[in-house]
């Protein structure tokens, strides 16, 4: 029986365990993660067959690696896989985001005879974490492959493994993929934290400010509520490219700049008039088959009382829930309960609903 070891149980590693048993339930899928709250989570949902935190032990026997955790957990992964002996036969691959560093921390491994193929779904999320897992967060993405010399045989094994994800497969190079990624993904990442932050330092002895931001503000910041040890660990790692596009970026500011101050209005409309031309073209932002999803966490005092009635009264009023779980269980102590819906405006009338029957709204995303 194949043995898939995923290391990093996080959105991605989740995700992908998910979609490889969709589509193999016959494969042995052990799951490794350093944090227990983790391990506990993937044991309950039976998420994979076995969970351990003993990556060296499990990568050794195992016929296939993910490696799923951040960048720099990867590159140090495929170090300590460099020590160890593994089967013959073994595929490592990894999910990274940048692709450079990741293969040139492989090259021991390889120079062992291993064959690493590098991978890179590019669908995700700004949500992180085992809870945000999904069968189908992948469909219809793209997934870069980095081959290099790996023979095609094992490229097949990994997407035979992988096709419950209903990926479109692209094939490329490291240096390749880190230029798109720096450009499409990586400096936009920054440039929605810098105007999240600009903002909040504009509005610091504002009583209002940030919360009267409207859904344009709310949009293109999305991706800022991303997990900030991931993207530490991404912009090292392509640090180059980055700050290549960053100056880019910013030359492209300084031109709308001097454009407003000199009060070119054809130079200003033409500015516009090409990034709608462009964006327009672009199709609709979820390619998979559910939409994103939308958040309400309420506290709840008695959590097993709560499901029944939080339940109850959004089926009256007629608002669909797709999710609903406890986040906090502790004895005698508030809990707090995660209800996820398809779509904003059902979430925000369940809000108004629940708030009217005195459950505190904690937080919704
Ligand atoms: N979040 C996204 O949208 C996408 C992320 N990626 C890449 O996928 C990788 C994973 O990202 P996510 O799943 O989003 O992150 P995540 O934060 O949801 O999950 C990472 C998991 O790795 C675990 N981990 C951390 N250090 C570890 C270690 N030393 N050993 C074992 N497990 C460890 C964490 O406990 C966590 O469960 C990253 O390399 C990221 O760059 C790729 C495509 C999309
Ligand atoms: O949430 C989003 O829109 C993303 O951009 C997700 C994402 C994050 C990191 C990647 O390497 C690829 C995709």
């Amino acid at each position: 029986m194949t043995q898939v070891l995923i290391n990093g149980l996080g959105l991605i590693g989740c995700s992908l365990a998910l979609a490889i048993r969709q589509a193999h339930p016959a494969v042995q899928l052990v799951g490794c993660d350093v944090q227990a709250v983790t391990r506990d989570y993937a044991r309950q949902h039976q998420i994979v067959d076995e969970v351990t935190s003993d990556f060296s032990a499990a990568a050794s026997t195992a016929d296939v690696i993910i490696l799923a955790g951040p960048v720099s957990v990867i590159t140090a992964n495929l170090a300590t896989l460099a020590t160890l002996t593994l089967k013959p036969q073994v595929i490592v691959t990894d999910v990274g985001s940048t692709k450079q560093t990741v293969l040139q921390a492989a090259r021991p491994l390889q120079q062992q005879g291993i064959t690493v193929i590098g991978g890179h779904p590019m669908a995700g999320s700004h949500k992180a974490g085992i809870q945000a897992g999904r069968a189908d967060l992948f469909e219809n993405a793209y997934y870069f492959l980095v081959p290099g010399l790996a023979p095609q045989a094992a490229v097949t094994q990994l997407q035979t493994l992988l096709v419950g994800t209903h990926v479109k497969w692209l094939t490329v190079t490291p240096m390749q993929h880190d230029r798109l990624v720096a450009q499409l993904s990586h400096l936009p990442h920054i440039v929605a934290a810098a105007l999240v932050n600009q903002t909040q330092t504009t509005f610091a002895d504002s009583p209002l400010g940030l919360r009267l931001a409207a859904g344009g503000f709310k949009s293109i910041t999305r991706i800022a509520s991303a997990d900030p040890t991931m993207w530490t660990a991404i912009l090292l790692n392509n640090a180059t490219l980055i700050t290549n596009r960053l100056q880019a970026y910013q030359d492209a500011l300084g031109q709308i700049q001097a454009a407003i101050e000199q009060q070119d209005v054809p130079q200003i409309k033409q500015f516009f008039t090409a990034a709608k031309t462009t964006r327009d073209h672009l199709g609709p932002e979820r390619l998979g088959s559910l939409p994103n999803f939308f958040d309400l966490f309420l506290n709840v005092p008695d959590q097993v009382g709560s499901i029944a009635d939080v339940t109850q009264r959004l089926a009256q009023a007629k608002l669909s829930l797709v999710n609903i779980h406890i986040l906090e269980i502790r004895e005698e102590v508030d809990g707090v309960l995660q209800v996820t819906f398809a779509n904003a405006a059902t979430r925000d009338q369940a809000a108004a609903l629940l708030q009217a029957a005195d459950y505190q709204i904690v937080r919704r995303d």
